[in-house]
């Protein structure tokens, strides 16, 4: 009765999306900036492997949240109808969602995905401060794949848990929900300090516990590297640069700073984060890594957080309008998360100490990434024969006070020393994207 396929680690590289056609969504074949097919993300760098296939990652962030109970028989198992709704693996979620009241019945995965078997001298115990945000469950996904055992700091203020839902039980991981203002111990290899609000309309919410959080939480984290000896990267951002002058920005630019402007409390509050990292790297001997993130995209953003790439993809599926802020001349670089994730554990892995960009260097107008997101989501939409009423219109709002005019990062350091350049282009990016969305729109959950 149940057509549920197993998966076991030996045919998981075989895992056939063709098969999937028309049942939840099909990512479609992604291609790199040459056009050649994207297979793996990661690499083995620095004496630490952390390629997995694309596939596997897929099925983690494009899996269906639950299934029908209509699909549910008496012992419990999935029907066929039921496969055809998820994503035919045995680990996929049996939670179940009943229409006529709009609930939802969690379960937890009948099989965990496969994960790497690591000898205990190869396996990290590594701390991820925010892992239940945007960037730290990508950084999670990965990094338990590859067989680490993984600890998950959340205060779950722009965190959610169901973006790492699907690994809690399993005995590599562990979540914790504290807030890294408060000082908090455990014995660790690894610390990736990501912990901090980052859309602009998040972190403006409560300006004082921003800066609370990338100073206090900072101080308590490389603290704790001191004590434990684990090495400690934290996660900066381009807005260290502020409105630049310099264009692109390399690492050795000072930046452009308004220290009392609304985007000051996460400006200023990563700068003072990155100079405390290199006040306990030149004291103490800390092992420090800084990674500067530029913008990036990829699913799981949160829908309502307010950045433009979110914010476009949703109004352009929903058909209403998309809100340029100013004249949408001002310029910014997207990266794909699978990108950064390469780069920021590269560099983890890396020798390097000074900071380090890591962005996408194709540049946009905002204006031009208006219709260019516009154009993925209808060719979507076209392909899953949703009719439209109308073309969205791109409409006009005041422009927010400090908003950087343009930005795009200068790669070469991370060229240099980790090896590393984006293979993602942002057409790809995108449309793995609005899948995304859609299939959360689908569940009714967006
Ligand atoms: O609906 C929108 C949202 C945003 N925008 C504009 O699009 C541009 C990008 O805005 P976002 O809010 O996505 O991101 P910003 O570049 O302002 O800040 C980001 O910088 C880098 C990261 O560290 C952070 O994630 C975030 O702070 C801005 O010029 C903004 O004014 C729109 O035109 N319309």
């Amino acid at each position: 009765m149940s057509t549920v396929r197993s998966l076991s680690p030996t045919n998981i590289n075989d895992f056939n999306w063709a098969q999937l056609q028309g049942q939840i969504l099909s990512p479609g074949r992604a291609v790199d900036k040459d056009g050649k097919e994207i297979t793996t993300v990661g690499f083995k760098r620095f004496g630490f492997d952390s390629e997995v296939p694309l596939d596997v990652l897929r099925l983690l962030y494009l899996r269906a949240h639950y299934v029908l109970p209509t699909t549910i028989v008496p012992n419990g198992e999935i029907s066929g109808a039921a496969v055809k709704r998820s994503d035919g693996v045995e680990y996929q979620s049996k939670s179940i969602y009943y229409p006529e009241t709009g609930s939802i019945s969690y379960t937890t995965l009948s099989r965990f995905p496969p994960v790497k078997l690591l000898p205990p001298a190869d396996r990290k115990r590594i701390l991820v401060t925010g892992g239940a945000g945007f960037v730290g469950s990508h950084l999670v996904d990965r990094l338990m794949l590859l067989g680490h055992e993984v600890t998950v700091l959340d205060n779950f203020f722009t965190g959610s848990k169901t973006t790492v839902s699907h690994w809690v039980g399993h005995p590599n991981f562990e979540m914790v929900r504290h807030d890294v203002v408060e000082p908090f111990m455990i014995e660790c290899d690894q610390i990736y300090h990501l912990a901090c609000p980052a859309s602009p309309p998040h972190y403006q919410f409560n300006a004082v516990k921003t800066m609370k959080t990338s100073f206090m939480g900072t101080l308590n984290m490389l603290g704790l590297a001191k004590r434990t000896k684990a090495r400690f990267l934290i996660s900066s951002t381009s807005e260290i640069y502020g409105d630049p002058e310099v264009h692109p920005q390399p690492e050795d630019y000072w930046g452009n700073v308004n220290p009392i402007g609304p985007r000051a409390c996460y400006d200023e509050g990563k700068r003072v984060a990155e100079t405390l990292t290199y006040g306990f790297h030149r004291q103490d001997g800390v092992d420090v890594r800084v990674v500067r993130i530029f913008n990036t995209y990829g699913p799981r953003m949160n829908p309502a957080d307010g950045r433009v790439v979110s914010n476009f993809i949703v109004q352009a599926l929903k058909g209403e309008d998309m809100t340029v802020y100013g004249d949408g001349t001002q310029t910014r670089s997207f990266q794909y998360i699978h990108d950064l994730i390469d780069g920021m554990i590269a560099l983890m892995n890396s020798g390097e100490t000074r900071p380090v960009n890591v962005g996408n260097p194709d540049e946009f107008t905002i204006g031009e990434f208006a219709e260019l997101v516009r154009d993925i989501v209808e060719k979507v939409q076209d392909e899953y024969g949703i009719k439209r009423t109308r073309r969205v219109e791109i409409v006009y709002r005041p422009i927010p006070t400090d908003d950087p005019k343009q930005r795009r990062p200068d790669t070469t350091r991370a060229k240099q020393t980790l090896d590393w350049e984006p293979r993602w282009n942002v057409r790809m990016g995108l449309e793995e994207m609005v899948r995304y969305y859609k299939a959360r729109m689908d569940e009714g959950s967006l």
